[in-house]
């Protein structure tokens, strides 16, 4: 991630120098080496392209640097391979200085920046050459009218030295020298690999013009071997024979790579093994120079080494990390509160590249937004002494969200250090917390994918009952640990049980900012509304139960890709629950703070013989009462109640064509829908707990026969009971009849029930995730919004009934 951050600030800078640069490496480009040292590069560290050959020359004294500039507009460069200031070979070339189109406000070096291209590699370091007659141009029929030709000019050694040859080939020819030795003396090196790589960093052109020289030379007397160089030619690099290039040189070099196209490789001859060994030639055609390697391709010249190329290209261009633009992470962006730290929401305005923390072992370098919740942003970091890549939760700076924070790392350090310190029962760990400008951070190990967004990936099409039984045994497990430790979580949805890796069936549960201890339920305005609990709708006190409630919301979702209760409000939630699995004990509603809001007490007419005191407010009466417009309960599924839903939803393909596989799969829906009938209990005190659920079938696999009864437990477990709407149940096949009213033996004790009664509501402080839900089309393809979270790209999806 840090990488790609960078190569997108990379990139952004890269194109903010794009016209200033040019994909320029020209002879003159070289120069770029000495102009690059006259700047401060003190910054740059150990950084990749950041030879040495900078830092030594950025140590010059001013004077010399100076005097390298002058060098410099006298295209003289310093190489960047050995250090060594040389002359170019081409420095005699004379810069069109008089080109028409060169302007006149325009440097010389801008010009040629301008005007260079990178299909020619910067000149090769000279260096000594290993060959005395590469001084001097081949002398070939065609190039007359260069100086020292045919006219008698040339040195004599040079003249000897051809001589030489064309003995030692001659004496090839006839026999008298072997074949190795012939190569040998002719090309002294050329079997020698070393030394042929040696050369290939230096101008290797130089050699096989000669080469060709010599060849063609040769086969001007009687020689009928066809002497071929192993070589490549570079035909990119003006050989040492041309002529001074003349304006317009590049043009010029056009027609010389294209004449060279003609030259059509010839076979040779194979006689040994060794012959077959490839000869890799290290400075191919069109290849440019690097700073850490000799050359490289042109693709990775303009990707992966860009800043290097820009280096080579222009002496005015340098790259710092810091003072790339930062990617903004945090909407909106604007700085409004805590001296413009923060944006109006007291959100720390977050950018790819910060660093939060100023101690030596708790910096965090930003990488990245993973997610967004009420209490403030999760980034992905990484500690820059240890390198770990983590994610780090930014508080809002506000104190009743600093408050709460502080509880969820008092609560994670418990859970870590004393509940569960060999990190078996799920939970997230937490490995530091420091502030950061007025922002509590709490740092975390990094996780994956949360369940909400898995379901997203499926297309929310349900998974598969073995999938979901996975899931499920390892949130019961912290359930249990939970419960045992008298801790409610509060918020259990599947955007806070995360996957601890993209491809292992293993969870963790993340988001303990709501959560509280079994005795202290201080806040009544708790967990997200798609998985809240009637107890806590009604307004009564409540337990660990509430979190089973949600896990049940949880299961169901996972079954059927999208949540059973998607309701628009409170009072909607109410209705799908109601609808979906009936009514709640009298108790319940009697006892439920808010119960008159949603509910209405019949009379003795209306309940006649039936159990059922109250019945749900219609919409009307609700609307006209509270004088609010709520929109019509939008139906997701076809059918109401819960064992209808589950059984009819649609096979997956897999098993359509395998009536056997086809009965499985319902013998594991009837399963599923047991267990969800005993977590799904609106009953909080029968509501199973999760060392009950843990034993059910569904989770240990062992057959289900219909019946089944949580161990301890002297109520029976779930049938299939249904409202009919005149406040009576009846069974649809269940094997039991079961009575949803209050339960003689389950007299409601407030007491018992952790001391909820001083129930304060906190507003903004307990986490408000009001899920809001628009109107859908139609009963069968529908949309939804939820407020807040991933859940957003619900209002994108059109939800067909299966
Ligand atoms: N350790 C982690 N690794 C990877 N992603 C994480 C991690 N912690 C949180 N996230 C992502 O950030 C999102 C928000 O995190 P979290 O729920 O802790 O914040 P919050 O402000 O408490 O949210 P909420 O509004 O749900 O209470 C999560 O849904 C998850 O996608």
């Amino acid at each position: 991630m840090n990488t790609s951050n960078n190569n997108d600030s990379t990139s952004t800078n890269s194109n903010k120098n794009a016209s200033l640069s040019p994909t320029v490496a020209t002879n003159s480009d070289a120069s770029v080496g000495s102009g690059r040292a006259s700047q401060d590069n003190s910054h740059l560290g150990s950084s990749i392209w950041n030879p040495s050959y900078v830092n030594q020359s950025s140590q010059r004294h001013p004077q010399q640097q100076q005097q390298q500039q002058q060098q410099n507009s006298q295209f003289c460069f310093v190489n960047p391979w050995n250090e060594e200031k040389v002359t170019n070979s081409q420095q005699n070339l004379v810069y069109p200085l008089q080109y028409d189109d060169l302007n006149s406000n325009e440097s010389l070096d801008a010009y040629r920046r301008r005007k260079s291209s990178l299909v020619v590699p910067p000149a090769r370091a000279p260096a000594p050459n290993p060959f005395q007659y590469d001084s001097y141009p081949a002398y070939t029929s065609s190039n007359t009218n260069l100086p020292g030709n045919s006219s008698g000019q040339y040195p004599s050694a040079y003249q000897q030295q051809q001589q030489q040859q064309r003995q030692q080939q001659h004496a090839y020819q006839q026999g008298t020298i072997p074949p190795s030795q012939f190569g040998s003396r002719f090309v002294p090196s050329l079997y020698d690999r070393q030394e042929f790589q040696r050369r290939q960093s230096l101008a290797a052109t130089n050699y096989s013009s000669n080469f060709s020289t010599f060849n063609s030379n040769a086969n001007q007397g009687t020689s009928s071997i066809p002497v071929i160089s192993p070589y490549r030619r570079l035909s990119a690099y003006p050989p040492s024979t041309s002529p001074p290039l003349q304006p317009p040189f590049k043009q010029l070099r056009r027609d010389e790579v294209q004449a060279q196209k003609l030259s059509i490789p010839q076979m040779q001859p194979c006689s040994s093994k060794n012959d077959l060994q490839p000869v890799s030639n290290a400075t191919p055609k069109f290849r440019r120079a690097s700073l850490n390697s000799k050359t490289i391709s042109p693709l990775i010249s303009v990707t992966k080494s860009l800043i290097t190329t820009y280096s080579l290209c222009s002496p005015d261009f340098t790259y710092q990390t810091s003072k790339n633009p930062k990617r903004v992470l945090t909407k909106p962006s604007e700085g409004k509160c805590n001296k413009g730290f923060d944006n109006i929401n007291s959100d720390y305005i977050l950018y790819v590249n910060d660093v939060l923390g100023v101690e030596q072992n708790r910096k965090y370098l930003v990488l990245d937004i993973l997610g967004q919740g009420t209490f403030g942003q999760v980034v992905k970091c990484q500690n820059l002494l240890t390198k770990e890549i983590l994610a780090v939760k930014v508080v809002k700076s506000r104190t009743e969200y600093l408050t709460q924070s502080i509880t969820e790392a008092k609560i994670l350090e418990l859970l870590n250090q004393k509940i569960d310190p060999a990190n078996k029962h799920h939970f997230l760990r937490m490995h530091d917390s420091f502030v950061h400008k007025n922002h509590l951070c709490l740092v975390f190990e990094l996780l994956s994918n949360n369940l909400y967004e898995l379901l997203k990936q499926n297309k929310f099409h349900g998974l598969s009952i073995q999938l979901i039984r996975t899931f499920t045994t390892q949130i019961l497990d912290s359930l249990c640990v939970l419960k045992e430790s008298k801790l409610i979580h509060c918020d259990l949805k599947p955007e806070n049980i995360l996957l601890c890796a993209p491809d292992k069936p293993e969870l963790k549960i993340i988001d303990f900012g709501s959560s509280c201890e079994e005795a202290r339920t201080v806040y009544t305005y708790i967990q997200s509304r798609f998985y809240r609990a009637p107890e806590i709708i009604l307004g009564i006190p409540y337990s660990t139960s509430i979190d089973m409630w949600s896990l049940g919301c949880i299961v169901a979702e996972l079954f059927l890709g999208i949540p059973i209760f998607p309701g628009a409000s409170e009072y909607n939630q109410l209705t799908r629950i109601i609808d979906t699995l009936g009514y709640p004990p009298s108790w319940m509603i009697d006892m439920g703070k808010n119960s008159g809001k949603f509910m209405r007490k019949l009379t003795l007419e209306e309940s006649g013989t039936s159990t059922q005191k109250h019945r749900i407010k219609t919409i009307e009466e609700f609307c006209r009462e509270y004088n609010i417009v709520e929109k019509p309960s939008k139906q997701y599924f076809k059918w109401k109640k819960l064992p209808d839903i589950i059984r009819n939803y649609r096979y997956p393909k897999s098993i359509q064509n395998s009536q056997e596989l086809i009965d499985q799969e319902m013998q594991n829906r009837e399963c599923l829908i047991h267990f969800l009938g005993g977590v799904l209990n609106l009953n909080p005190l029968e509501r199973w707990t999760p060392q009950q659920a843990m034993l059910h079938p569904f989770i240990t696999k062992q057959e289900f026969t219909g019946e089944w009864f949580p161990p301890g437990s002297s109520l029976p477990g779930p049938s299939e009971k249904h409202d009919n709407g005149k406040g009576q149940q009846r069974d649809h096949g269940g094997t039991r009849h079961y009575n949803n009213a209050v339960n003689n033996n389950y007299v409601y004790n407030s007491n018992s029930s952790s001391g909820g009664a001083d129930s304060v509501d906190i507003g903004t402080i307990s986490k408000r995730k009001e899920n809001i839900s628009s109107d859908f089309p139609n009963d069968f393809v529908a949309t939804h919004s939820v407020q807040e979270g991933p859940t957003n790209e619900f209002n994108k999806l059109h939800i067909v009934e299966e």
